[in-house]
């Protein structure tokens, strides 16, 4: 080990990995190529070799090249930088659009049968869709918030792909104009290692320096609902992410299992967006309680539903949660779970064992999986189906266009 480091192999890339990466073979070992596209003979440099399994490369030079691949959409990240000085966060930017979402299916595909044991199901059909208006911006332009970074010396920039290195850049083509033309990106900050810019929910952007205290909220809006959250509080990045599921989840909530006066629930709510997507797909009296472990975002999750008399938001992790209904329900509240709507909308990690194992011990008429990860959703969907549920539908979305991320929405019903 630490031999072949820096060094520069020819590599043969056949397929497409989770993570953003290729993988070719170099004398049986897999190796995991960055900035490359199956079918290319690319020359690499390996970035490190200390795995037993596997080892990761930087493609310095394709000497093969995929019909796929176009200009980078952002210099800062292309080949003609050195591979540590390639700006991350826009790892699929070299491919174009159509053949991006392509790879995001076969990883999406691919975990549901590896990780999901998923055989001829109709959810293997899945395509991944574009949030409406991207194909006509090229995928750019689309992302409301930024976190930069701060080296030593004051310089702003995003981290190198795979580092915390600080890299400058004179563009962010993937943010939204406002956002861009309001990052700092030729100044020098000292006294902080972090900038966030963020949409200000109407045409502008705020730039949060460091741990400043918040400022006054940001509204958003969705059809006709505004949503109210901290300056820094989750909210999905995409400008055209939030009505993208609120569509999917009242197209794909089950109607004939939804009952508005069951124990329907939230989790991890945020600021209550899907809670908002049943009361508006439904009736204004539907009981959900949305469930999240940021305080701040419960207060404002709870304003936000305020016209839903019987909407409400609690401020927990969503495993303690669970267990307190589990050990503590009474026999009516149980069978007020047993007939709910579940929405889960996990962070990368999954909802994982404890909270998949209780749903399961719950038994809710339906669970709707917001999902950022798809190898995480399909271990939950290995551990829902040994439990006992079944997956109904599935759609994929492409939320973040340029970088290899998908998002997926499953509907589980009891078997
Ligand atoms: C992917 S976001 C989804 C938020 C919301 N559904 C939306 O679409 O705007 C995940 C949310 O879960 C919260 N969260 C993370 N871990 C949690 C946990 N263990 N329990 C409860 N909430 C958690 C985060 O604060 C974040 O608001």
């Amino acid at each position: 080990m630490g031999e072949l480091l820096g060094t520069t192999v020819e590599l043969q890339v056949t397929n497409v990995a989770h993570g953003g990466v290729s993988v070719a073979r170099l004398d049986g070992r897999v190796v995991f190529v960055a900035d490359s596209l199956p079918g290319e003979t690319v020359l690499a440099r390996i970035s490190s070799d200390d795995h037993q399994s596997f080892w990761r490369a930087e493609t310095v030079e394709v000497l093969e090249e995929s019909p796929h691949r176009r200009l980078h959409v952002w210099k800062a990240a292309a080949l003609d930088r050195d591979p540590d000085r390639r700006a991350g966060g826009a790892e699929f930017g070299h491919i174009d659009l159509p053949w991006q979402r392509e790879l995001k299916r076969q990883v999406l595909v691919d975990s549901l049968q590896r990780f999901a044991r998923l055989e001829n199901h109709p959810a293997l059909e899945v395509q991944v869709e574009a949030v409406e208006g991207d194909d006509a911006a090229n995928g750019l332009g689309w992302r409301t918030r930024v976190s930069l970074h701060v080296d030593d010396d004051g310089f702003v920039g995003p981290y190198a792909a795979r580092s915390h290195r600080v890299v400058t850049v004179d563009a962010l083509p993937l943010a939204t104009q406002a956002v861009e033309y309001a990052s700092p990106l030729d100044e020098r900050l000292l006294g902080t290692d972090r900038v966030d810019v963020v949409s200000d929910g109407r045409r502008g952007a705020r730039v949060v320096v460091g741990s400043a205290p918040a400022g006054k909220p940001i509204v958003e809006r969705v059809g006709e609902r505004e949503f109210r959250l901290d300056e820094l509080g989750f909210w999905q990045v995409h400008h055209g992410a939030a009505r993208t599921l609120t569509e999917a989840v009242q197209q794909q909530v089950l109607p004939e299992l939804f009952d508005p006066s069951a124990a329907n629930l939230d989790l991890y709510g945020g600021v209550g967006l899907l809670a908002a997507a049943l009361i508006d797909r439904f009736t204004p009296d539907v009981r959900i309680e949305s469930v999240e472990s940021d305080a701040s975002a419960t207060a404002n999750a709870e304003f936000n539903l305020r016209d839903a008399a019987n909407a409400s938001a609690a401020t927990a992790r969503v495993d303690r949660y669970l267990g307190q209904l589990q050990r503590d329900a009474s026999t009516a509240e149980r069978q007020a779970l047993a007939r709910a709507s579940v929405i889960i909308d996990p962070p990368r990690a999954g909802a994982g064992k404890l909270v998949v194992a209780s749903l399961i011990d719950l038994h809710p008429a339906q669970v709707v999986y917001v999902a950022c990860d798809p190898v995480a959703f399909s271990r939950d969907l290995a551990q829902f189906s040994a439990g006992g549920y079944e997956l109904r539908s599935l759609r994929a979305f492409d939320l973040f266009p340029h970088t290899h991320h998908v998002e997926a929405i499953g509907v589980l019903t009891p078997r």
